[in-house]
């Protein structure tokens, strides 16, 4: 417990957030009962104070990490106020090297998670025409299909097909490459366009999170990866994502959700010649793998920002895709899922 300050506030509660929400910023939500929120850079302390003395509330500031919890504090404490009670939870790395847009506002980085053929592609495009700034990576699919560079098309390198024909060999090199993929385009530099924007926002198709707590573990418990191959994938998951820390941290999660029958019949619509021999006991075991992570938390998470991560559900089981009214009612959620991270 922190004790710092004192103003003529009833009580200031602070508590760090998980590091997935507003990474690098220091955020100030003023509770629901002063009927606004303000999120807000580390620059605009002064703003604050002034807010907080002038306030008759019991006022609530999250803070995304400790160290800007400790300089909040100090700054309130130069301005000589005393009695604010600071309480610093859920404690996370200080430090951060937090992608932030010329206009003083962290990238907000999603991803979109959910089963084969649920629909995240088409989802992506829905985003995409909502809301034309953002930047949207999808997954990178053809190079699974196509590994080597120098390979002519349609020999023996589609690594997609080789898994689907005969998973227990080709499982875990698959895995190596899906992660890799992943990672690279978690890492990749944000373009200028998207720190040019007031409000950035990165939206990705699948995470290597889902690579590890989805298939990657549905492949072991199916026996396609045998112990030492889940050991290894383990292993060097949680180096890289240690290693890369902020540069592969999330925001948030969209799950699409779905029946795994309804995912099967779009699969079987779409045809894609990779798929043929996947069956409906596949997806069901996706889905719960899916829903044990991010609906029941009972997958066991190694890393505390992807515990903490919020998740928006969203039922995908109707068609967006021919309703513009479905369409604009999603947007809407995500809309409002986005205000609150
Ligand atoms: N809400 C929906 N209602 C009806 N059909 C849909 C819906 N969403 C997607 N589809 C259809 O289902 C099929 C699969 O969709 P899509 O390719 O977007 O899935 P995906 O989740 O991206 O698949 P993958 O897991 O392979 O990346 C497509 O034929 C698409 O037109
Ligand atoms: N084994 C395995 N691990 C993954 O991380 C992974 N990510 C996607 N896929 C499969 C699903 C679709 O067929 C196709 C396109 O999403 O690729 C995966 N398969």
């Amino acid at each position: 417990m922190l004790q710092c300050g004192q103003t003529g506030l009833d009580l200031i509660q602070c508590v760090s957030l998980p590091s997935s929400v507003n990474r690098g910023l220091f955020s100030a939500l003023i509770s629901d009962i002063c009927s606004f929120r303000l999120t807000l850079h580390c620059k605009m302390f002064f703003r604050i104070g002034r807010l907080l003395e002038s306030s008759q509330v019991p006022v609530r500031c999250y803070f995304s990490q400790k160290a800007k919890l400790n300089l909040f504090c100090t700054f309130l404490h130069r301005l000589e106020k005393r009695n604010i009670v600071c309480m610093a939870k859920n404690t996370i790395k200080p430090d951060s090297t937090d992608p932030i847009s010329s206009e003083g506002m962290a990238v907000k980085r999603l991803s979109v998670e959910g089963n084969i053929a649920v629909g995240k592609s088409t989802f992506m495009k829905l985003l995409s025409s909502f809301f034309q700034e953002w930047e949207l990576v999808t997954e990178p699919l053809r190079k699974w299909q196509h590994v080597q560079d120098s390979a002519p098309h349609g020999g023996m390198d589609n690594l997609l097909q080789m898994m689907y024909d005969d998973p227990s060999r080709w499982s875990y090199t698959f895995q190596t490459v899906s992660c890799m993929t992943r990672f690279k385009t978690q890492i990749e530099p944000l373009s200028k366009q998207l720190l040019s924007l007031r409000e950035p926002v990165q939206v990705f198709e699948r995470s290597i999170y889902s690579d590890r707590y989805v298939f990657a573990k549905c492949l072991f418990e199916l026996g396609h990866f045998n112990s030492i191959e889940w050991t290894m994938y383990q292993e060097w998951h949680s180096f890289l994502t240690r290693e890369f820390a902020e540069r592969v941290h999330l925001n948030g999660i969209i799950y699409l959700q779905a029946t795994p029958e309804i995912c099967f019949e779009r699969l079987k619509k779409r045809a894609r010649k990779e798929e043929k021999t996947v069956q409906l006991d596949y997806l069901q075991k996706l889905h719960e793998q899916h829903e044990n992570w991010l609906i029941k938390k009972t997958t066991n998470v190694h890393f505390e920002h992807v515990k903490n991560i919020p998740v928006l559900i969203l039922d995908v089981n109707e068609d967006f895709e021919n309703n513009p009214l479905a369409s604009q009612r999603l947007a809407t959620k995500i809309k409002n899922f986005l205000a609150v991270l």
